[in-house]
């Protein structure tokens, strides 16, 4: 609920029961990222469950699911069939929907109604001025594109010894990023089609530099775009925490974690890149590869435990791209990245004031 590339969408649980556990606190880990949650907020439009467990028991508890809900204004459903709900939806596929009370239709409340993939929800989610992540004594420091990324993939890049500056989707990245070590392009929310800033500043990198990139979910579907590859609408999208994709390069199977509605047609990847991994249950793409430079990405999370630890390591490849880059010396560094994105701000942004870099509330 509280993954940002889940924002717009209302989410019916398949489990029957939902909330025995209640919401766990704010906590905050060692490099100030929280530790139960994968962004400060709910993200989702909406919740519809068939049966709500208003008590709750587990020992990092601090509220109920219905009162973290009505705190955040979020509008939540229980007594549902969501079988019935289900069934329809693996007919007809992803749908519009809404949350009504009664049965009168009210055509005012159209007028609020909005479409989600007709607009750029990474804009809503993205952070709005660049901040840093930092690892103590980090070996590397990466630029990560902000397209609402999780908790968990900083996580897992700061506790790998990289410091990472995270920066708005749609920043110049081609014109900061050799001042780091490696390029990382996060997930988030909507139509990849809508991001098209980011699509041309990749596009731009990639021409430029021989930097270290790597993409998650959305990432992947940007850097693909940005190479000239095509996207489709996925009917269902795969939402879930069991899905077998196949390494191509090793023959071997990971159990992944996924949450997306659009995919990359692998058959439009241009020369230089090859599919990577390949869905074992749709016969969907689920990431490429350069065939020469360190460039690979993935559609599914392999931070998200899904194997659990299946694809982790596609975290310490890219750190090890990272270390083969420096040393081979094609990445100039500076080291100044903080006064170098101030410098940035206050010549591309004309009328803009050059903002600090912030710590993420
Ligand atoms: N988790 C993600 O990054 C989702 C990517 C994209 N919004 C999709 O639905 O396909």
């Amino acid at each position: 609920m509280t993954d940002p590339s889940y924002r717009g969408q209302i989410l019916v649980f398949t489990q029957p029961l939902i909330g025995n556990y209640g919401v766990p606190s704010k906590e905050r880990d060692q490099w100030n990222l929280l530790r139960h949650f994968e962004s400060p907020h709910i993200q989702c439009a909406g919740v519809v469950v068939a049966d709500v467990s208003l008590r709750y028991s587990h020992w990092t508890a601090v509220e109920s699911l219905s009162q973290w809900c009505a705190r955040e204004g979020v509008p939540a459903i229980s007594g549902v069939d969501t079988r019935e709900i289900v069934t329809y939806l693996r007919e007809q596929g992803s749908s519009l929907a809404r949350i009504t009370i009664g049965d009168e239709y009210d055509a005012d409340e159209d007028e609020g109604f909005i479409d989600p993939g007709q607009i750029n929800l990474v804009k809503r989610v993205s952070t709005k001025a660049p901040f840093v992540v930092e690892s103590p004594g980090a070996a590397y420091h990466v630029a990560l594109i902000d397209c609402g990324v999780k908790e968990n993939i900083l996580r897992s890049l700061v506790r790998r010894g990289a410091s990472v500056t995270v920066f708005p989707y749609d920043y110049p990245i081609h014109k900061v990023a050799q001042h780091y070590d490696g390029v990382f392009i996060s997930n988030g929310p909507g139509d990849p089609t809508h991001c098209q800033d980011t699509v041309y500043n990749l596009a731009r990198l990639m021409e430029t530099s021989s930097i270290p990139i790597m993409g998650i979910c959305l990432g992947h579907q940007l850097l693909a775009l940005a190479v000239g590859a095509r996207t489709i609408k996925l009917k269902y999208g795969n939402r879930a925490h069991n899905i077998p994709a196949l390494d191509l390069t090793t023959g071997q199977c990971h159990i992944t974690s996924q949450n997306h509605g659009y995919a990359i047609d692998a058959s439009t990847l241009p020369s230089e890149f090859k599919e990577y991994f390949v869905n074992l249950n749709d016969g969907s793409n689920e990431g490429m590869m350069h065939k020469t430079r360190p460039i690979f990405s993935t559609q599914f999370h392999p931070e998200a435990k899904g194997g659990p630890e299946d694809s982790s390591y596609l975290f310490e490849k890219y750190l090890q791209n990272v270390q083969l880059a420096k040393e081979s010396q094609k990445v100039y560094k500076d080291n100044r990245p903080t006064q170098f994105i101030l410098d940035l701000l206050s010549k591309e942004r004309v009328g803009v004031e050059p903002s600090p870099l912030v710590s993420r509330a």
